[in-house]
C-alpha cells in the first residue's frame, strides 16, 4: 500500500514536472500528446528523489510582458532571464524555448502565454509572455488576468501601436494596481538620435494618462532587448534590464492578498495525465488551498465535485496555495471533458451561484480607444471575456435605442452558459476581433428561463426592435447611418463605467466580498 502510494507520488511528481514543462510550451493539442506519451513512460521509471517543495522565502509577484506585435515581448522576456542567470536567480531561456510551437516558430510570434519564473535579491516572480497579434488576444487576456504588474513593452523603432493600446486597456480592465506598469522603449539600439526617443516617451507617457494610469510618474526605460540576449553594448542591454528588474522590486506593489477567505482559482489551462486526473493551471485568487482539500470545478452550466490530489508552482510542490501563486491543481477522477479554461474552483459547500444572466455597467469604447465606430443595439450579440472565461452573450438595453461609442449604460447580458460572476468583477466586451466595451458586473440575476433562451424568441425580439425602430440596427452600415456624436458623450467625470476604471482598482480581497 505505502509502495502504491510512494509510486504514485512518483508518478505525480515527474507528471506533474513534465506538465510543467507542458505547460511552458504553447501548442495544447500537441502538448495533451506529449504529456499522454511522458506520463506512461513515467509510470513505467519513475525517478528516485521526489519533487522539490516551494518554500516562500520572498514575497511573490506575477509580471508579464504586454504589447504590440514583434516589439519584442518574448525577447525582453529571455532577455531577462539571460541577466538574471548570471546570478543564478532565473534559468535562461532561449528565445527559441519560450516561443517554441511548431506555428509559433513558422510564423515568428507568440501564440500562447508562456510564464516562467525568476527571482531578485527581493522578490519571487512569476512571468507570463503574452501575444502581442491581435487574433490571439484571447490568449492574452487571459494572461493578463494573472498579473498583477505589467512590462509594457513598446518598440521605439514604431511608437505606440494598435495593440499597445489594447493591452493596456485590457491589463487595466483585469484589476492589476495602476503603479504597477513599466514601460520598456526597446530596440533603442536602432535609434542613433536622443530626440526621437524622447519623443516616443512622451507619446507613451500621454497614452498610459488617456488609459488612466499616472503617466507622469511610470517608468521608462530606453533599451535593447536583443542587445541583453546577445551580451552586446550593456549600457543599452543588460544594464537596462537590470534597471527594469529594480523597477520591478522597488515601484510594483504588491497586491492585498486575501487568504482569510473562501478560496478561489479560474483555470487558465487544463491538461490531462492518464490514469492521474486532471490539471488545471491558473493563478490563485484568493484564499488557501491544500492537498486533499474537496473543491467543486463550477462554469459553463456545470458543478463537478472533485479532491485536490497535489499542488504545484513552477515544478515545486507547493503545501498551502496562497494568492497569488500560479498553481497547477491536480484534481482527482476528472477527465479532460469535465473541465476547460474559464471554469473555477471553489470549495465544497461555497455559496457562489453561478449565473447566465446580469446587469453590468458597461462604457462603449470610442474607436480612437481601439473601439468600433458601430452603435450597440438592443439584443446585439457579442463575446463577453473575464477573469479566464469567454463566452457568447447578448446585451439588452433599458431606456436608449443605442449606445454609441463613447456612452456609458446599465445593461443586462445575457450569457450563452451560467458563469462564474460576482458583482464587481471586471469584464470586456469584443466583437469580430475587436475590444468594443469595457464595464463590470453589477448585480446577478436569476438564471434564464427555457423561453429566454430559445432562439426563435431572440430572434422575435430583434424582428420587434426593427420593426420599432423602422429599420435594422444589427448591420454593419450602422456606423453610417447613426454617426455617433462625442458632443454629449459623457466626460470623465459624470460617466460612472469610466470612473469605476478611474478609481483604485479592485484588488484580490474585494472579490469574495459581496457588496
Ligand atoms: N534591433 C532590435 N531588434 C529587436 C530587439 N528586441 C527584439 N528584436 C527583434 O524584434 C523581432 C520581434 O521580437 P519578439 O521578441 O518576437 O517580439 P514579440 O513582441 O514577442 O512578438 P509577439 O510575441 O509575436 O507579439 C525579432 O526579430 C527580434 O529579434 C532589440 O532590442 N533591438
Amino acid at each position: 500500500m505505502v509502495l502504491l502510494a510512494r509510486a504514485s507520488q512518483y508518478a505525480f511528481a515527474v507528471n506533474a514536472k513534465l506538465l510543467t514543462s507542458a505547460v511552458n510550451c504553447r501548442a495544447e493539442s500537441y502538448l495533451s500528446n506529449l504529456v499522454r506519451q511522458q506520463a506512461v513512460r513515467c509510470f513505467a521509471a519513475p525517478l528516485p528523489g521526489g519533487k522539490q517543495v516551494f518554500k516562500r522565502t520572498k514575497p511573490h509577484l506575477n509580471v508579464g510582458t504586454i504589447g504590440h506585435v514583434d516589439h519584442g515581448k518574448t525577447t525582453l522576456t529571455s532577455a531577462i532571464t539571460k541577466v538574471l542567470s548570471g546570478k543564478k536567480q532565473a534559468k535562461f531561456r532561449k528565445y527559441e524555448d519560450i516561443d517554441n510551437a511548431p506555428e509559433e516558430k513558422s510564423r515568428g510570434i507568440t501564440i500562447n502565454t508562456y510564464h516562467l519564473e525568476y527571482e531578485t535579491d527581493l522578490r519571487h516572480y512569476g512571468h507570463i509572455d503574452c501575444p502581442g497579434h491581435a487574433d490571439y488576444i484571447k490568449n492574452m487576456i487571459t494572461g493578463a488576468a494573472q498579473m498583477d504588474g505589467a512590462i509594457l513593452v513598446v518598440a521605439a523603432t514604431d511608437g505606440a501601436m494598435p495593440q499597445t493600446r489594447e493591452h493596456l486597456l485590457l491589463a487595466k480592465q483585469v484589476g492589476m494596481p495602476l503603479e504597477n506598469i513599466v514601460v520598456f522603449l526597446n530596440k533603442a539600439d536602432e535609434i542613433p538620435d536622443q530626440e526621437t526617443l524622447e519623443l516616443v516617451e512622451m507619446e507613451i507617457r500621454e497614452l498610459l494618462t488617456e488609459y488612466g494610469f499616472p503617466g507622469d510618474k511610470v517608468e521608462v526605460i530606453a533599451g535593447s532587448a536583443l542587445c541583453a540576449v546577445e551580451g552586446k553594448v550593456p549600457e543599452l542591454g543588460e544594464q537596462k534590464v537590470a534597471k527594469l528588474l529594480n523597477t520591478l522590486d522597488t515601484k510594483f506593489i504588491i497586491p492585498n492578498r486575501d487568504l482569510n477567505t473562501e478560496p478561489m482559482m479560474p483555470a487558465e489551462h487544463v491538461y490531462s495525465i492518464q490514469g492521474r486526473g486532471t490539471v488545471a493551471t491558473g493563478k490563485m485568487e484568493r484564499g488557501t488551498f491544500t492537498r486533499n482539500d474537496k473543491v467543486q470545478v463550477v462554469g459553463y452550466g456545470k458543478d463537478i465535485d472533485s479532491v485536490i490530489s497535489g499542488l504545484e508552482t513552477f515544478h515545486k510542490t507547493v503545501e498551502k496555495a496562497e494568492p497569488g501563486d500560479q498553481l497547477g491543481i491536480l484534481l482527482r477522477g476528472l477527465g479532460p471533458k469535465d473541465l476547460r479554461r474559464g471554469m473555477v474552483i471553489l470549495p465544497q459547500g461555497h455559496k457562489h451561484v453561478c449565473t447566465d444572466h446580469a446587469k453590468a455597467q458597461l462604457y462603449v469604447l470610442k474607436p480612437e480607444e481601439g473601439g468600433s465606430k458601430r452603435p450597440i443595439a438592443n439584443f446585439f450579440n457579442e463575446h463577453v471575456y473575464s477573469l479566464t472565461w469567454d463566452t457568447g452573450c447578448l446585451v439588452t438595453l433599458s431606456g436608449k435605442d443605442f449606445l454609441m461609442p463613447g456612452d456609458a449604460a446599465e445593461v443586462q447580458l445575457q450569457l450563452a452558459a451560467p458563469m462564474f460572476i460576482e458583482p464587481q468583477q471586471r469584464f470586456t466586451l469584443r466583437m469580430e476581433g475587436k475590444t468594443i466595451g469595457t464595464g463590470v458586473f453589477t448585480h446577478l440575476l436569476p438564471k434564464l428561463t427555457e423561453l429566454e433562451k430559445d432562439k426563435k424568441t431572440r430572434k422575435a425580439a430583434m424582428r420587434t426592435e426593427m420593426e420599432r425602430l423602422g429599420f435594422n440596427p444589427y448591420g454593419e452600415h450602422m456606423a453610417r447611418r447613426l454617426k455617433p456624436d462625442y458632443t454629449n458623450s459623457p466626460k470623465p467625470d459624470d460617466n460612472p463605467a469610466f470612473e469605476v476604471f478611474k478609481e483604485n482598482p479592485i484588488t484580490t480581497s474585494d472579490w469574495g466580498k459581496k457588496k
